[in-house]
């Protein structure tokens, strides 16, 4: 990662182009590029958190990596790896306003989720685990391609829960 200036911002970015976003208010120099006054920039936010010095090994799914042990054995947020929220939610002035409440929402919603239900890869007709591929659309934001899962409730009582909720809403 390296750092450029733009306009009276300085923003962590690996690469810059003049589509949308950033307006710059001076004349500025990225490396050997002049970026004029009134250029509009935007951070390659994907390249950022594809970085492999800063995330060994970017496109394998592995929140692992986000972890490390304590001196008393506890699983913790690992200090040296560069915290994702830096770079998600944009930069500078124009950083995404809705990012707590993204953040959080996000948050409730995946631990809820995961308390309630088991998450597994799909089985074809003889039981063998069907392996989601890990596949991408590519755009200006990417989702994955759809796969087969199975997704069941880890204990009677949350599915009774959940059944209730689903009656309540109809
Ligand atoms: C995971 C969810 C979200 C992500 C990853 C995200 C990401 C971003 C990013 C990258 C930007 C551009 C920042 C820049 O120009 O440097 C942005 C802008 C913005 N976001 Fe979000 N956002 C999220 C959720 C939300 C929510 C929930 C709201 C509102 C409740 C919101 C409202 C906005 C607004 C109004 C802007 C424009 C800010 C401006 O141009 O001054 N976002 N967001």
């Amino acid at each position: 990662m390296r750092s450029a200036k733009v306009g009276s911002q300085t923003t962590r970015t690996t690469m810059l182009c003049h589509t949308y976003t950033h307006s710059c208010t001076t004349d500025d120099i990225y490396e050997e590029y002049l970026i004029p006054e009134g250029s509009i920039v935007v951070a390659n936010i994907h390249a950022i958190l594809h970085d492999p010095t800063a995330y060994p090994d970017p496109s394998t799914f592995n929140p692992e990596r986000l972890l490390c042990r304590t001196p008393d054995g506890e699983l913790a947020l690992d200090p040296n790896v560069p915290d994702l929220l830096h770079a998600a939610f944009g930069f500078g002035r124009r950083i995404c306003p809705g990012r707590f409440m993204a953040y959080q929402s996000i948050w409730l919603t995946l631990a809820s989720f995961l308390c309630a239900f088991r998450i597994e890869r799909a089985k074809d007709e003889r039981g063998v685990p069907i392996d989601p591929g890990g596949e991408y659309d590519w755009g200006f934001t990417n989702c994955p391609k759809p796969f087969q899962c199975m997704i069941r409730s880890r204990t009677e009582e949350y599915e009774t829960l959940i059944m209730r909720a689903a009656r309540d809403e109809e």
